[in-house]
């Protein structure tokens, strides 16, 4: 068997193109240009470029993106002052911190200090519960995106097992979410496994769907994938100045039935659901 290999790239720029088209639409009927507020915190060389892709998209979607640049050495107390000028000006519909943060500053205070409303990347504990009891505000971007690209793929998920390597709560728990929530491209049956699971390729094995998001390079192997099973890799690890993802590809692409390269699978899906996002919540703010 040789895996259909899905294009992340191609998938996430017509998705762009779409919605581009409603962004037009929505500022016809409301005057109003989405405008997403990206705070980047430091001098990290993948999310310099991460940010520069998300402002690129945005400029391209007919969306307004301002990008707000912060020494290393900004405290806690300054970043979440800066998260409170954007909660309350009316003219920034989506926030978004980029990740990491600088080791001193705690992470989970930041998200939570950006408003519910406005939280593009839907990391709020509000939002989550929301997902969680299946009636999302927003979608978390990466796990949404995984399944765009199972949607567009024709990959049938309902009553399939769908094993998530990793418990993160960017992309392992919230994609477990949305696989065994109610709804298209969902209904399947879930099992979330990680690094202290007792027979992981026992598990990972049984998955008609794989989604590995463990963050460690080439950790799926050949025995640890059912022939047929379709792979979805999250993983963005960078190995000898190359980027590869959290599975094996050239060990695994031949027993899947589908699989994402890496680099243009998932990653730049990502981006194209930040901005299905900030149209979102450029809608919620325009129902006031
Ligand atoms: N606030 C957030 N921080 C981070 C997120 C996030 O969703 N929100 N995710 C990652 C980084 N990320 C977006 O921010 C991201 C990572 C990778 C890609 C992507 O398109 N990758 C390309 C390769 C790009 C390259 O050459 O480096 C691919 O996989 O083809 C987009 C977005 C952590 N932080």
């Amino acid at each position: 068997m040789t895996a259909q290999i899905i294009d992340g790239k191609k998938i996430a720029a017509e998705t762009r193109e779409l919605l581009a088209k409603e962004v037009a639409l929505f500022h016809n009927e409301t005057g109003i240009t989405p405008h997403l507020a990206a705070i980047l915190v430091g001098e990290d060389p993948a999310s310099a470029v991460y940010v520069r892709n998300k402002e690129r998209a945005c400029a391209k979607a007919g969306m307004k993106s301002t990008l707000h640049k912060l020494p290393s050495e900004t405290t806690e107390a300054e970043l979440l002052e800066m998260i409170e000028q954007f909660n309350d000006d009316s003219s920034v519909h989506g926030i978004l911190v980029q990740l990491p943060l600088p080791g001193h500053i705690e992470e989970q205070r930041v998200l939570d200090a950006v408003t519910p409303l406005k939280d593009v990347d839907c990391f709020h504990p509000e939002n989550v519960g929301l997902l969680a009891q299946g009636r999302p505000r927003f979608q978390p971007c990466t796990p949404r995106g995984v399944q765009v690209l199972l949607e567009k793929s024709g990959i049938d998920v309902s009553g399939k097992h769908a094993v998530v390597l990793g418990r993160s709560e960017i992309v392992g728990k919230p994609m477990a979410m949305l696989l065994v929530q109610k709804g298209p491209v969902a209904n399947a049956t879930v099992t979330i496994c990680h690094s202290r699971t007792a027979n992981l390729k026992e598990v990972t094995r049984q998955a008609d769907i794989l989604v590995a998001a463990i963050g460690k390079p080439n950790f799926v192997t050949a025995e640890m994938v059912k022939p047929g099973a379709v792979v979805m890799d999250v993983g963005i690890n960078s190995v000898d100045g190359k980027l590869v993802g959290d599975v094996d590809f050239d060990q695994v692409a031949p027993i899947a039935s589908s699989i994402t390269p890496v680099p243009g699978g998932v990653g730049p899906m990502t981006i194209a659901m930040l901005l299905d996002n900030t149209l979102t919540a450029a809608r919620i703010a325009a129902k006031g």
